[in-house]
């Protein structure tokens, strides 16, 4: 039987790990942080203050695709918190033998910008920010997936993606 993956997307602290780590709690599935998938050299660019270039995402991407695939093989639903900025990021993503929906955590520059300015311990320098924006593709609505609102508490939010998508009752 085909699994499920949850894809937790949106520019750097939107709440990706936050609420990733609540979906997959509530769900009892198993979360990967895709930040811990990158290649030496790609953190190291981003703490540098340089973003990241579609080659750079590529491998990073391919590694994430097959871990997805491998928990599928096993019959293993997941949650990854994966910024997953660009339709074709998603696409491929998608090449998972899994069904890949993604939560899009959507919200503005300020809200998300105040949030990294309180965030200390963080490769991902605040100042890469725009450089997110600039890149992001929003989630489009032929996409399986839901966008939800970030200015809520990661419950809310939590709580807002699972009724979206159709989960909420095995949640409980
Ligand atoms: N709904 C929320 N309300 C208030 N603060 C939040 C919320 N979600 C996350 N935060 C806080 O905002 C910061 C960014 O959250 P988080 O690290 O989960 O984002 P992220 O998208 O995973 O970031 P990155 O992509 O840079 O790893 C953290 O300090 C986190 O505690
Ligand atoms: O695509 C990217 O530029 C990267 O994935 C970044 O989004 C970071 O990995 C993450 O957001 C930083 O914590």
């Amino acid at each position: 039987m085909t699994t499920t993956c949850l894809v937790v997307m949106g520019v750097s602290g939107s709440g990706k790990s936050t609420v990733a780590r609540e979906l997959a709690d509530r769900l009892g599935w198993q979360m990967a942080e895709a930040d811990e998938f990158h290649p030496e050299a790609n953190i190291a660019k981003m703490r540098a203050g340089t973003p990241l270039t579609d080659d750079d995402r590529e491998p990073w991407l391919r590694k994430l695709r097959d871990w997805i695939t491998e928990h599928d093989e096993h019959g293993e639903d997941t949650v990854v918190a994966c910024s997953a900025l660009k339709r074709r990021y998603r696409d491929l993503l998608r090449e998972s033998t899994a069904r890949v929906r993604f939560v899009h955590l959507s919200g503005t520059g300020q809200v998300i910008g105040d949030r990294l300015a309180e965030r200390s311990d963080h490769f991902m320098p605040p100042g890469l920010l725009g450089s997110q924006f600039d890149a992001l593709e929003p989630l489009a609505d032929d996409e399986d997936g839901t966008a939800v609102d970030v200015s809520g508490t990661p419950e809310q939010i939590t709580d807002t993606a699972l009724r979206a998508l159709g989960l909420q009752e095995d949640a409980r």
